[in-house]
């Protein structure tokens, strides 16, 4: 049995805190809803993430982030990305205290603006400075939705230190989670990160009106580029993205309307707002974040990146989808392989 606190009981903190207590584990959620606390202690369910579903009998919850850390071996993020750098250092402070060293596993998926850090990266900075090999990265196909309901999922779980890929892979399997490890850390991290922007315009394509050959030739340019920024900016492994958290993840979030990403994108394509859209899915749309980072990192760097470039014009410049779909499509031509 590991001790684990889980940070973020929303969507998905709840569904992979309720397994790991599945999978025989001690687990505590630490989250900042004292409401979400309480019905997750009293009856154990979280009705605003998670409808018509009961967590693990055994889960705990509480909004005292040390009560949570106490004894802790293993510490997972699932938090969004506007808040891990926060939790982070009162994290920090906690284990300074304390001189606990868990494991750190990050479930969330953004890169951060403005810094452009991946969310290993600011783990590393805020935690151990000296010791990115104690942190590991879960990212795959998967739904919060199908995974409560113990559908079959895959993920990859990376880390820089195979060990530590290793034990993770050990204390999250169970026989309809399948973990697979991974030594490209930042590799993992930048699918699972950028496809959320992909997401959004592959719901802006079906909001719209055009159908499968779009879908798939969005899906396909857009790994395109998630490549050329994984590759060249972060130093990422090519192969990476050919596996559960590059195409797999492009996969299930494009096309799934259980995807935050792609449902924020569909009401986009119809003509509502970013703000309206953000204040009525109740739920964090990462992409909506992500997309700003990448738009710093294109420019800055002089990465092609034509798709999230034109979704960031049209969620913060106001421009109209249907002059940007013409933009894209009437572009220079080009080979189809170039990184
Ligand atoms: N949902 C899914 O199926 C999957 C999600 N992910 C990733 O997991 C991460 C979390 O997503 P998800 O669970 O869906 O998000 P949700 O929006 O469902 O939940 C996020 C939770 O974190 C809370 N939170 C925000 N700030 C803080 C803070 N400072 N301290 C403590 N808690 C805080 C939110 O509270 P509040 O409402 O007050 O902000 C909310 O309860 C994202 O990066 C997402 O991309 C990855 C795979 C699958
Ligand atoms: O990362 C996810 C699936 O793997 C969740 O995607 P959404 O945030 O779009 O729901």
């Amino acid at each position: 049995m590991t001790k684990i606190a889980v940070l973020g009981n929303g969507s998905w903190g709840s569904v992979l805190g309720s397994m790991l207590a599945d999978n025989g584990n001690d687990v505590t959620f630490y989250g900042n809803i004292e409401s979400v606390n309480e019905e997750i202690n009293a009856k154990h369910t979280n009705s605003h993430y998670m409808k018509d579903w009961k967590l693990n009998e055994t889960t705990k919850a509480t909004g005292n982030l040390e009560e949570a850390l106490d004894g802790a071996e293993l510490v997972l993020f699932v938090l969004p990305t506007k808040a891990v750098r926060i939790v982070a250092k009162q994290v920090r402070k906690v284990l300074d205290k304390t001189g606990n060293k868990p494991l750190l596993v990050t479930a969330t998926k953004g890169i951060e603006p403005g810094t452009k850090k991946l969310i290993s990266e600011i783990l590393t900075e805020e935690i151990y400075p000296n010791d990115q090999d104690k942190i590991v990265a879960i990212s795959g196909p998967s739904h919060a939705e199908n995974v409560a309901q113990k559908d079959l999922t895959a993920i990859a779980c990376a880390s820089t230190d195979e060990e530590n890929a290793k034990k993770v892979q050990k204390i999250f399997s169970n026989d309809y989670v399948r973990f697979y490890t991974n030594d490209d850390l930042i590799g993992v991290e930048v699918g699972g990160a950028v496809k959320n922007v992909i997401a959004i315009a592959a719901g802006i394509l079906v909001g719209q009106g055009y159908g499968d050959d779009a879908k798939a030739a969005l899906m396909t340019r857009g790994l395109a580029e998630i490549t050329r920024l994984g590759v060249n900016y972060f130093n990422a492994k090519p192969m990476t993205f050919s596996g559960l958290s590059g195409i797999g993840d492009l996969i299930v979030t494009c096309t799934s309307v259980n995807s935050r990403n792609w449902r924020a994108g569909k009401q986009i394509g119809e003509g509502k707002t970013l703000d309206y859209v953000l204040k009525n899915m109740g739920q964090v749309v990462e992409g909506a974040t992500t997309v700003k980072a990448v738009h710093e990192l294109s420019e800055e760097k002089h990465i092609d990146m034509p798709i999230s470039e034109a979704i960031y014009r049209v969620l913060y410049e106001n421009a109209d989808v249907a002059t940007e779909i013409k933009k894209m499509m009437g572009r220079a031509p080009k080979p189809e392989i170039s990184l």
